[in-house]
């Protein structure tokens, strides 16, 4: 019976339960053997492998995180590393490996198909920084957690007429901040994509005060600077009373969205599709609400597109 491969790797994101079960379920529907590999990469160097029946992915389609768990792995970033992961798979007899992860992991997974592997990659990362897909898995949850810990934000910071200084995750994406600022209304969207001028921002902020408004948000994608270090130097600027908050991991966590848990579903029914046609060496990801495909190096060759559009209706629309 042929053996798939399947791991999650780097930052974990909600959604990639959903897209495991859809794979273990569809693959054993269609004659497969999936084997779960823990830890990412680094399961991959230990021969973490373990077959996966139907009901080992029962209860997980509403968890965030990954039961699979995942990790960061040195080893596997050399050429020897990659050499012993494609021979821990040939030796248990898988030939094929779905890799649910970021950018990183996509590299990773080029290498194994170099290798002869057949690969696969989903894209896992809250921070939607995928070219070729519309929508990262957990980036639609993700920004519904922003958007309640904005909201919460807001309460205490309107009592105390404040500036709430939020810094999102995006280490070089801003997608994150520009959609939650969007969807909560903020004051100021600072993302590492685009220029931004803090004293006019802060002049901005306080013109509003002057005419009665009683709290501002400003979100910073953490790519683009430090609520610690903002938050002060907004206070220096406009003598408003400024606080910072870290959302952090909150970010990354809480049960995945009907939207995450749906087209996830669709890409693990995708993917078996794929094997069982032999394409492989590709990508999946959602394009105009179509799971389409692309391969590595049209994924690692594409523009990183600027989100310039979408930003320009937030400067519209406040
Ligand atoms: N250029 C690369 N070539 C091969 N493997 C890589 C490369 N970059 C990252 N990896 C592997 O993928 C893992 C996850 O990558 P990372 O960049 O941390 O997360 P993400 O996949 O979310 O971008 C790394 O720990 C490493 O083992
Ligand atoms: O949990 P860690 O290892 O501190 O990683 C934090 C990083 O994870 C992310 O949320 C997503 O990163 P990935 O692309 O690796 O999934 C980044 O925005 C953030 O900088």
């Amino acid at each position: 019976m042929k053996k798939i491969g399947i791991l999650t790797s780097g930052g974990d994101s909600q959604g990639m339960n959903s897209a495991i079960r859809a794979v273990v379920r569809t693959g054993i529907a269609r004659g497969f053997e999936i084997i779960g590999i823990k830890r990412g990469y680094k399961g991959l160097m230990e021969k973490e492998f373990s077959k996966l029946t139907s009901r080992d992915v029962g209860d997980i389609l509403y968890r965030g995180g990954t039961f699979l768990q995942s990790a960061r792995s040195e080893e596997f970033r050399t050429k020897e590393g990659q050499k012993k992961g494609a021979y821990n798979l040939k030796e248990a007899g898988i030939d094929t490996l779905i890799v649910i992860g970021g950018d990183g992991s996509y590299r990773g997974a080029a290498e194994l198909q170099k290798l002869g592997i057949k690969t696969y990659g989903m894209p896992g990362t809250i921070d939607n920084d995928i070219p070729l897909t519309d929508y990262t898995i957990g980036f639609d949850t993700t920004l519904n957690v922003v958007m309640d810990a904005i909201g919460n934000l807001r309460d205490t910071m309107s009592s105390h007429e404040r500036v709430s200084v939020i810094e999102v995750m995006g280490r070089s994406s801003g997608d994150i901040a520009i959609h939650a600022g969007i969807a909560s209304g903020v004051d100021a969207i600072l993302v590492p994509e685009l220029p931004w001028d803090l004293k006019d921002i802060s002049r901005k902020l306080k013109e509003g005060f002057d005419q009665g408004k009683t709290h501002s948000i400003v979100v910073v994608a953490e790519g683009a600077g430090k609520a610690e270090e903002i938050a002060p130097l907004i206070h220096e600027y406009c003598g408003l009373d400024t606080r910072p908050t870290v959302l952090g991991h909150i970010q990354r966590g809480g049960t995945p969205s009907a939207f995450d848990r749906v087209f996830t579903s669709q890409m693990g029914h995708k993917v078996i599709e794929l094997i069982e046609n032999d394409i492989h060496g590709v990508a999946l990801g959602i394009e105009k609400n179509e799971i389409t495909y692309h391969s590595f190096e049209d994924i690692f060759t594409a523009d990183t597109e600027l989100k310039a559009d979408l930003y320009q209706i937030f400067k519209d629309l406040i």
